[in-house]
């Protein structure tokens, strides 16, 4: 679905990322992992066709990403960033209206697409977005990314403004995209997330890939703790004192 290949991208002297090559399939979730600067962002940009590669290539569903091709191929993708450039003087619903109309959705889906996953976010669609907090923000955004089944999501610190029960809400909802066939590449600095949703894990240290590993072999690996599930204790007295605003 998604290939780097041995690319490196630097800003002038600065060499932001070197030689990196990684690779995403059909119906499974990455987790790309490293350092502030380690250049999460700059290989993301890449991948969005934001920016041009200073040598290396892309493959994105079997096509060469280039200049001319860009548009055209994040049609496969959806992005979800912790800070989407939404117009915030519309309603969540106008909002997402006018990503469906972009991405295609026939009409006669779009509501029931929107109120769907509006109904399992908890999310309010009836202000505007200006007047809703962060996390209630970031629902809108993650609508927007999930609304057109995209072959492949792209997510740089999808939830960091999501409470701990709606973090749990995205969890299954990922697991519901890769169950319908959907790739991703999750950068995140929320491990125990990345570590349940993740099939495989991509760490990136000074611009360099440095290990790319199954789940699994680094459960076998991982010390293993006895906590507390705080989450669960969360999510108890959320259910219990529910915000009625
Ligand atoms: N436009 C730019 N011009 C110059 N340097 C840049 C530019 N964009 C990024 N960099 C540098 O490239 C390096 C990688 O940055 P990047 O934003 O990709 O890191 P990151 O892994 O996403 O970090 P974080 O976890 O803090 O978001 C950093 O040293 C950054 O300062």
């Amino acid at each position: 679905m998604l290939k780097v290949k041995h690319v490196t991208k630097k800003f002038g002297d600065f060499t932001a990322i070197s030689d990196v090559s990684l690779d995403v399939k059909k119906g499974e979730i990455v987790g790309f992992i490293g350092p502030n600067g380690s250049g999460k962002s700059t290989t993301i940009d890449l991948i969005l066709g934001l920016t041009q590669a200073t040598s290396g290539q892309i493959e994105i569903a079997g096509e060469q990403l280039n200049r001319n091709n860009a548009a055209k191929l994040r049609q496969n993708m959806s992005f979800l960033s912790t800070d989407m450039n939404l117009d915030r003087t519309v309603t969540g619903r106008q909002a997402l209206t006018y990503f469906a109309n972009l991405r295609h959705i026939p009409e006669s889906e779009q509501s029931s697409r929107i109120d769907h996953l509006a109904g399992l976010l908890n999310a309010n669609l009836d202000k505007p977005i200006k007047k809703l907090s962060r996390g209630n923000r970031q629902k809108i955004s993650l609508i927007a990314s999930l609304l057109s089944r995209p072959k492949l999501l792209v997510m740089d610190e999808p939830t960091s403004g999501f409470d701990p029960v709606v973090q749990n809400i995205f969890i299954d909802l990922i697991r519901q995209h890769k169950k319908d066939g959907g790739a991703g590449l999750i950068s995140s600095h929320n491990l125990s997330e990345v570590a349940e949703i993740c099939d495989r894990v991509i760490f990136i240290v000074g611009g360099k890939v440095v290990a790319n590993k199954q789940m699994a072999e680094l459960q076998a690996v991982a010390p293993k703790h006895e906590v507390i599930d705080l989450d669960a204790v969360f999510e108890k007295l959320v259910q219990t004192h529910q915000d009625t605003r």
